[in-house]
Parts: structure tokens; sequence; C-alpha cells
């Protein structure tokens, strides 16, 4: 599980990127974070992964009760927490000249005594584990490729096989098809929510597209102005409320009149902190 607790972020300046969220996502769920760019996605989850710390002021985010950071201040045990966590970026976070399988294999780096880490030695085992996460995710013919040489749909299949090799309990996913062709990014989402779904592990992943939040994710949370304004299901997400939350960047986000989310409103939970009150959170 994991938990955030009265969380705020004030860069220099005095910029307020994140007012106090409280969060709290279970184990297996999928998660879609939307809000209009500058509403803190990525800041938000930088702070669960612990590579960066929160103002002081009793905020705390904690994963499975271990500790990631509390009163401003990163655990000293992070790197123990982050062993359980994963990583898949909107910039692809390989190591292009190294082959996609090494690049793979390092997701279980954490696990393995320090000498061998230092100098990648995989064992034959780790390497069948490795060759397995590729064939999960539909990339095993490039094992052997050097991974600048895949395409970008391709490189998040083999960041997201790495996670799968991490034995990752938390996905943290930001933007991870913001780059990527509909065809692509579709696969990198199915191949996301595979993970999810075989693996039980919790997947966060922000998101520009709501259309993909409303297939992939069944939670929605949505941040603006550093505040989460809406956290329920995605399926009860309606225009309306969406163009409010985008404002001037919804026509781009929501497309015309053909866009799916152009249907009747779902009822809303009562749990809802609805969109509309972003009109008293703004
Ligand atoms: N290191 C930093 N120093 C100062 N301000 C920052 C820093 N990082 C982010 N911000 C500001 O914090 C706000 C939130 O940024 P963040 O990147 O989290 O937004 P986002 O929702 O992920 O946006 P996008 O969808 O465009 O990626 C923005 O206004 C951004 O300019």
């Amino acid at each position: 599980m994991v938990e955030i607790k009265g969380l705020s972020k004030t860069f220099r300046g005095g910029f307020r990127a994140l007012d106090n969220v409280s969060l709290c996502f279970a184990q297996g769920e999928m998660v879609a974070l939307i809000g209009a760019s500058g509403s803190g996605k990525s800041t938000l989850l930088r702070h669960i992964s612990g590579l960066m710390a929160a103002d002081g002021g009793g905020g705390t985010i904690s994963i499975d009760g271990q500790s990631v950071q509390k009163d401003g201040v990163v655990d000293r045990n992070i790197r123990a927490v982050r062993a359980n966590v994963g990583f898949v970026f909107q910039q692809f976070n390989l190591v292009g000249r190294l082959p996609v399988l090494t690049n793979v294999l390092t997701g279980g780096l954490s696990r393995m005594p320090l000498w061998r880490s230092c100098l990648k030695l995989f064992t034959a085992e780790e390497k069948a584990l490795g060759l397995e996460a590729l064939a999960r995710v539909g990339i095993s013919d490039h094992a052997y490729k050097r991974a600048s040489a895949l395409s970008g749909g391709q490189q998040q299949r083999a960041a997201i096989a790495r996670t799968i090799v991490q034995k990752a309990r938390v996905v943290l996913a930001d933007e991870p098809i913001a780059s990527l062709d509909p065809e692509s990014a579709r696969r990198v989402m199915q191949t996301l929510a595979d993970v999810n779904q075989l693996d039980k592990s919790t997947v966060i992943v922000s998101l520009h597209q709501v259309d993909v939040a409303l297939r992939f994710c069944p939670r929605t949370v949505a941040l603006h102005k550093g505040r989460v304004v809406y956290d329920g299901p995605s399926n009860a997400l309606t225009e309306t409320m969406l163009r409010e939350l985008y404002g001037s960047e919804a026509e781009d986000i929501l497309g015309g009149s053909n866009s799916s989310l152009t249907r009747p409103a779902a009822p809303a939970p009562a749990s809802f902190d609805s969109i509309p009150a972003l009109a008293v959170a703004a």
C-alpha cells in the first residue's frame, strides 16, 4: 500500500507545486494521475519515489509501511524501499549502448550481492528470467540489440520488463506514452495493465490522454494546482468536469465532439471531491 499524508512541496521562489496531498493506493490498484500541464503529476511521482523531499510540516509517504519520507526528509533506508519500486519515465531511462537484456537485468541489481552488481555478472537463471520478462512484453526478439536501436514503444516495454525482473510491488510511470504513436501507446498501456493484473503490482501512471486513463485505469486521481480535486472511478468523470480541470488545454486533451468522453455522466459516488470543487479550491 502507498500512503501519502499531508504532503506539500514549495519550490524555491515560493511556488507551491503540491498542496496538502493525501492519497492511499491499495496493493494491486491501477490508477491514472491526470491534470493540466504543471498541475504537479511528475512532482508527486518524484516524491513517492523519494527522489524529491517535500516541505517540512508533517507530510509523510510510506510504501508497505516502510517510510519513504517524513517531515521533509527522505528516509535513510530509501534504497531498500526503492528495491520494490519500478520506474517507467517518458524519457526512456535505458542505457542506450547496452543490450536490451542487460538493461532489463539491471532491475534485479538491488537484490544482488554488491560485487556481482558492480560487474554486471548475471547467472543463467537471471538471464532466463530476463528473457521471460522480455517475452511477456513481446520484445524477446530484441534481447541482444542495443537499447538505442529499439523504437520508443519498444524501449518503454523494455523498461516495463525491467520492473518485472525487479519484482516491483509498485510501478510509477510518468507519462510513459507521451511521445508514442497511438498503437505503440496502446501496447505500452496494455503491458502495464498486464503487470498490474498478473503480478498484482500497484501501477500509478501519469497521463495526458484522458481516453487512455478511462480505458486502462479503474481509478483516476486529478490534480489541479497541486491539489487533489478528484479521486474516484475513472468512468464517473464527465466531460464537464474534465473541461473545468483542463481549462484552456481542454480542446487539445479532449478533442472535439467525437471524443469518447461526450457521454452522459455516471452517478458520482459520495466520496468524490468532484471537479466543481475547483471553484472553491482554486
Ligand atoms: N525543480 C523545480 N523547480 C521549480 N519549479 C518546479 C520544479 N519542478 C517542477 N516545478 C514546477 O512545479 C509545477 C508542477 O510541475 P510538474 O512537472 O509536477 O507538473 P506536471 O503536472 O507533471 O506537468 P506536465 O504534464 O507538463 O509534465 C510546475 O509549475 C513546474 O514548473
